[in-house]
């Protein structure tokens, strides 16, 4: 379970980005955040994950208080996560196959388990066959799986998704959401921030709105 409460963020030039945030997703659950541009999405999600820190308030997930973690303590906690970030964030100078690998060099795992898990992630997205190609040669669409693919990699109970279909048409973005489905249905919790009112239309997943860095009741 992920808990907000009281959480505010105000950035190092004095934006105030999110105000007195309350919030709880359950495991498991799926849920969408939604928002105008600037209204504090990115902000919310990048405090999960610890990559910011809130300036007040409590942020708790599966009972552990994140904004009082020690930076040593964060890489463990971000196992639990797989983050699929806005502006991608891959390693354009490494295969397909090594941007998968990377989440899995601070694990234990033997080089063959470590292989297995890579191609198995690769799978799941459909990019198997492309392990070898650098990822200046995917679509826009397969850099996205390819995104998706290094988020799940180490089997995170916790994904969350920035904009993820931003750039894609249609289709494309209707094959990204079926990924997060059926991660959700084995039991993944699903965090994804989108303005993307097509994908909200028929969903059954909870929605929830920010306005200027507060949360719509
Ligand atoms: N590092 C930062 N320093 C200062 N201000 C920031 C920083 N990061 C974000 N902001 C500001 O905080 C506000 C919220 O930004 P955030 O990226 O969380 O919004 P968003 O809802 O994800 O928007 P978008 O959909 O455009 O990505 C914006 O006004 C942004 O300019």
């Amino acid at each position: 379970m992920i808990t907000f409460k009281n959480v505010s963020k105000r950035y190092p030039d004095g934006y105030v980005a999110l105000n007195n945030v309350d919030l709880t997703v359950e495991s498991g659950e799926m849920v969408f955040l939604t928002g105008h541009s600037g209204a504090g999405k990115s902000t919310l999600l990048k405090l999960i994950a610890a990559i910011e820190r809130p300036t007040s308030g409590t942020i708790t997930i599966s009972g552990q208080n994140i904004a009082q973690l020690k930076p040593a303590a964060i890489p463990y906690m971000r196992r639990k996560i797989g983050f699929i970030f806005q502006d991608h964030k891959l390693l354009f100078d490494r295969s397909v196959f090594d941007n998968v690998l990377l989440p899995l060099q601070i694990s234990n795992f033997d080089n063959n388990t470590v292989a297995a898990r890579v191609r198995a992630a690769l799978d799941k997205v459909g990019l198997l066959k492309k392990e070898k190609s650098m990822p200046v040669a995917l679509s826009g669409g397969e850099r996205q799986r390819l995104c998706i693919a290094r988020a799940v990699v180490h089997r995170p109970a916790i994904l969350i998704a920035d904009e993820p279909t931003g750039n894609l048409d249609v289709e494309y973005a209707r094959d990204i959401m079926t990924m997060f489905t059926s991660f959700n249905q084995v039991g993944v919790t699903v965090l994804i921030a989108t303005h993307d009112a097509s994908l909200l239309e028929d969903t059954q997943h909870r929605i929830l709105s920010l306005k200027q860095g507060k949360l719509a009741a």
